[in-house]
């Protein structure tokens, strides 16, 4: 049985940012009216055509990675069943007690976890993010684990890491050709479980009225990002100037192009900016798997002229945690420019 509260002490520790937040920012004059609704449903494709029609569906991962850098997966062989246990086995995670879940000692992963909740480099009201979140490496353990909850979340992760191997290896053959195969290898041998990482989500309900961000818009430090979001809602990407949300769709996984791989595709895939809505009565959960290489790797396009000065990821990373220290947010990939 569980006690006490769960929820972060958000009210009591970010007041002063509460309480200071003054006027509402000028807002930038409203966006021409869409022509028709199509224009704002991302890309839903349906992964089991990688057999019945290879080309096709290749094809449209790779320009729906191009054009919005953001796509809904169906046919994706994650069963239903298993998302479900998941759901639970996380929505009993965050229901701990928060003294319980600040002390980290709830799962045994082989490296251990991290639990963090809001943004305490936050100065002002537009850098918190109302949200609290399981940070997991993905290093797989020596010993067998007695806990159900880490059974499913391995279980979870070794069926979505292979799923983002086949959708980075489509991706890579898009710019590289088909004869640099060896590429697709690349992301197998530099992105090993083991540098990989699941982060649980959770949106706690916010009694603070109009857009504050459960996420801080951001773009992803990695090649690829899976999401598997719940029916609330409140997931934006950033498309020609405008917020878009992605709809709850149960049986689809959200694929999302990162920084990495837009350096290394040269910018023919685009890492897009996105930030979750906190909700003012419901409470949200996601799951996000984040497809990551190994410190030592190098981040290079071959091809020329590249835009990127080659980096490694431990540059990169090193990069974000002194602009987040200095200026309150990261700057991504305009730093890395040749
Ligand atoms: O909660 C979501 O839907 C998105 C999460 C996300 O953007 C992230 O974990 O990087
Ligand atoms: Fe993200």
């Amino acid at each position: 049985m569980v006690s006490g509260d769960h929820n972060p002490p958000f009210l009591r520790t970010y007041k002063l940012l509460l309480d200071d937040r003054g006027p509402p920012p000028p807002q930038p004059p409203p966006p021409p009216p869409l022509e028709k609704d199509a224009d704002i449903n991302l890309p839903l494709i349906d992964l089991s055509r990688l057999i019945l029609e290879p080309e096709e569906c290749k094809a449209e991962i790779r320009l729906a990675a191009a054009e919005w850098g953001f796509f809904q997966v169906v046919g994706h062989g994650v069963p239903r069943e298993l998302l479900d246990r998941l759901r639970k086995v996380q929505a009993n995670l965050f229901r701990q007690p928060f003294a319980e879940k600040e002390k980290g000692e709830l799962l045994d992963f082989a490296t251990g976890y991290c639990y963090t909740w809001g943004t305490p480099t936050a100065t002002s009201l537009s850098q918190l993010s109302w949200s609290e979140a399981y940070h997991i490496p993905l290093t797989p353990s020596a010993v067998p684990t007695k806990l159900r909850a880490r059974r499913v979340i391995d279980e979870y992760a070794t069926r979505v890491a292979q799923l983002s191997y086949e959708l980075a290896g489509v991706l890579a053959e898009g710019f590289e050709g088909k004869e640099a195969r060896g590429d697709i290898d690349y992301i197998e041998e530099h992105c090993k479980p083991s540098s990989c990482y699941l982060r649980l989500n959770r949106y706690p309900p916010c009694p603070i009225p109009n857009g504050v961000f459960g996420l801080v818009p951001h773009t992803d430090t990695d090649f690829l990002t899976i999401v598997y979001q719940d029916q609330v809602g409140g997931l934006q990407l950033l498309k020609g100037g405008r917020w878009i949300t992605v709809k709850p769709n149960a049986s689809a996984l959200i694929v999302n192009i990162g920084d990495l791989f837009q350096a290394w595709s040269n910018d023919v895939y685009r890492s897009v900016r996105h930030r979750v809505m906190a909700n003012s009565e419901i409470e949200r959960f996601s799951i996000a798997f984040q497809l990551c290489p190994s410190y030592e790797t190098i981040i290079h396009s071959k091809k020329s002229p590249s835009i990127y000065r080659s980096f490694t990821f431990m540059e990169y990373k090193q990069q974000i945690k002194e602009d987040v220290k200095l200026f309150g947010h990261k700057i991504g990939l305009s730093r890395f420019l040749a």
